[in-house]
């Protein structure tokens, strides 16, 4: 549905976008993540035909992106969302839908619809004195009103509050739903992650890495291993030289090391000083890991306070640490012990279903 062939984009002698491929299948949603200046949203203005490539070529629909049969097809929601302030949301929309020649009845019907489904409230309020959470739904609307196959949106949920967020990352799986295409961009990862079927990861203008959130994780991020221990290990010292630390956690020990071989080495260090391994739990990186290993800095702006705090927040209630991949459903048998219905074991460590919890 939009193919992106050898585009580059430049200011001056700044290269902006560095000969970018990719393409965008129907119905799908399309994730481009990166950090602030990776060259997201030039990517996207090129995509909607406001901003011309220095090189390369797209197409929307089989249309270039300077057709104007592609815009009619396309629907843009800018990173700032200027709105007419003295309008409402009804009377704002029914312009647009207007100029993009929609017939009223229909116009009408389609906003409503638009609307209700976003939850917003005041429609009969000034735009000037809505939240911005409310101007963001009345932008995703304009973005609507033509009823566009393709829908690109530039961040569209950065800065919102978590149940406006929660509310504008649902509408995008039920845009999917219902046939379109979107392509977002987004410096928060819990967005893509949540929502992406597909994602490009940008910076300094070029891709860097590609793929399905999963098979970006498996190619780029390593899996790593914290074992849990009745007893500290011995020989502190050995343990520091495989580059492994443990921590006391509650009652147990807890050793984080990046092989099974190491975590053999903790077993033996464990039964040296008398005790035994009680769990191992396996560590799948995030996409927040991936990035920093690819870009080699965090991403920029994984601010707190939203969803994403909130889902670190429940992670958090069962593994020690906000924000951790680990997983327990699909974690991995060690040494080849016995496994329980919700995590993996090793050892003949008799753990339990939430073997590990609240540590
Ligand atoms: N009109 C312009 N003139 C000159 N430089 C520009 C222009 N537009 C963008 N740039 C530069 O191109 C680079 C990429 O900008 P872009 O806005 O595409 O990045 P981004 O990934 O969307 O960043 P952010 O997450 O901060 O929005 C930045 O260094 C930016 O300063």
């Amino acid at each position: 549905m939009i193919e992106v062939a050898g585009l580059s984009k430049t200011y001056g002698d700044f290269a902006a976008v560095v000969d970018s491929t990719f393409s965008v299948d129907e119905g799908e949603v399309f994730g481009i993540v990166g950090p602030n200046g990776a060259g997201k949203t030039t990517t996207l203005k090129v995509i909607a035909g406001l901003v011309d490539p220095t090189d390369g070529d797209v197409e929307v629909a089989g249309f270039p992106s300077d057709d104007p049969e592609m815009r009619r097809r396309l629907g843009f929601l800018p990173e700032e969302s200027p709105l007419y302030e003295e309008m409402t949301p009804i009377s704002y929309l029914k312009f647009f839908a207007d100029l993009y020649d929609v017939p009223a009845d229909v116009a009408d019907e389609r906003i409503e619809a638009t609307l209700d489904r976003l939850e917003l409230d005041h429609r009969d309020r000034r735009l000037g004195d809505m939240s911005k959470g409310m101007k963001r739904k009345v932008a995703i609307a304009r973005s609507l009103v033509n009823d566009p196959d393709v829908l690109v949106y530039d961040e569209p949920a950065s800065g919102l509050d978590p149940v406006t967020t929660n509310s504008v990352l649902e509408f995008t799986r039920e845009l999917r739903a219902t046939g379109k295409t979107v392509v977002f961009s987004a410096h928060n990862l819990y967005h893509v992650e949540s929502v992406c079927d597909r994602v490009v990861v940008m910076n300094e203008g070029r891709i860097v890495a590609r793929g399905s959130v999963d098979g970006i994780r498996e190619r780029h991020g390593e899996t790593s291993y914290r074992v849990f221990t009745d007893v500290a290990p011995a020989d502190a010292e050995a343990l520091s030289d495989l580059g492994v630390a443990t921590e006391e956690v509650g009652d147990r020990f807890r050793t984080a090391v990046p092989t099974m071989d190491a975590v053999e080495a903790v077993r033996e260090a464990a039964a040296a000083a008398g005790g035994e391994v009680v769990d191992i739990r396996t560590r799948e990186p995030s996409l927040e890991d991936v990035f920093l290993d690819i870009v080699g800095r965090p991403m920029p702006g994984r601010y707190t306070g939203d969803v994403a705090a909130a889902v670190d927040s429940e992670a958090a209630s069962d593994s020690e640490t906000a924000g951790d991949a680990e997983t327990t459903s699909d974690s991995k048998t060690a040494g080849g012990a016995g496994t329980t219905s919700d995590s993996k074991t090793a050892g003949g460590a008799g753990t339990t279903s939430d073997s590990g919890a609240a540590e």
